[in-house]
């Protein structure tokens, strides 16, 4: 709508604003804007980005930019123009919605950008997580489920095997989301074989080499993550001895 005072100020602005918008806004269904406002449903509808917790991250290797969720709002109403893109070789934002924050978890998902080369991480709230941290000390562990085929080994090709025990550690909670960086910076390295550091009553970092890679490792740890609880509740322990 034209302005009568100051009607170029407004055309220099919302042209900027569309140069802008052009790095959130396509067609593309698998675009990482397009992809951080469905999986965010998902979650959702999973229980595990209620009441404004948790969120996730997109690399886009090629172009050397990473996608990232705002703070602090409902998660499953976010739309590609909330979405924060920042230069990955700088870490400087090349896009900033007016009135929003970039996530919180934004220096935990570098570390797992930076330390494991990772495509995307996901953080969720999920409630079996929360559990799972209440039950296990300094690590979650389980063995001889089929599931577990669907986790990677991580430090060489291929997925672990069904009798193999997947450990992924636990890090404390702190009173502000950013202040993990440093311990999960410490999970990461002391396991290398791990693809995501649980958080003490709090939830859990999922990351992988693409999207859909972090994605099926989310849920399927979470699926583990529900299973060892109710294992746990019937007293069969999560580790199975070898005969
Ligand atoms: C009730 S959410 C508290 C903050 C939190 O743990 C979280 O995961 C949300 O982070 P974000 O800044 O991405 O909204
Ligand atoms: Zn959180």
């Amino acid at each position: 709508m034209p302005c009568e005072c100051c009607h170029k100020e407004i055309e220099s602005k919302s042209k900027s604003e569309s140069d802008e918008d052009q790095l959130v806004i396509s067609g593309n269904a698998e675009h990482p804007a397009n992809l951080i406002c469905e999986l965010c449903r998902n979650f959702y509808e999973n229980g595990w980005v209620t009441g404004t917790g948790g969120g996730i991250s997109i690399r886009d290797r090629e172009r050397e930019l990473l996608y990232l969720a705002p703070s602090g709002v409902q998660k499953e109403r976010i739309i590609p123009k909330n979405i924060f893109v920042m230069d990955f070789k700088n870490k400087a934002y090349i896009r900033k919605p007016e009135n929003l924050k970039p996530s919180a978890c934004t220096p935990l998902f570098i570390a797992a950008y930076g330390i494991r080369n990772a495509g995307a991480c996901i953080h969720t709230h999920s409630q079996s997580a929360v559990l799972c941290t209440l039950l296990f000390d300094k690590v979650f562990e389980i063995s001889s489920i089929e599931q577990i085929k669907a986790i990677p080994k991580v430090t060489e090709p291929g997925n672990l095997w069904y009798s193999d025990k997947l450990v992924i550690p636990i890090i404390e909670n702190t009173e502000k989301e950013e202040q993990l960086e440093s311990t999960l910076r410490e999970a990461i390295e002391k396991y290398p074989g791990t693809t995501a550091v649980l958080v003490r009553r709090h939830g859990i970092y999922v990351w992988g080499e693409t999207v859909w890679k972090a994605k099926v490792y989310n849920e399927a740890i979470d699926y583990l993550l529900e299973l060892a609880i109710k294992m746990r509740q019937l007293g069969i322990p999560t580790v199975k001895q070898l005969e």
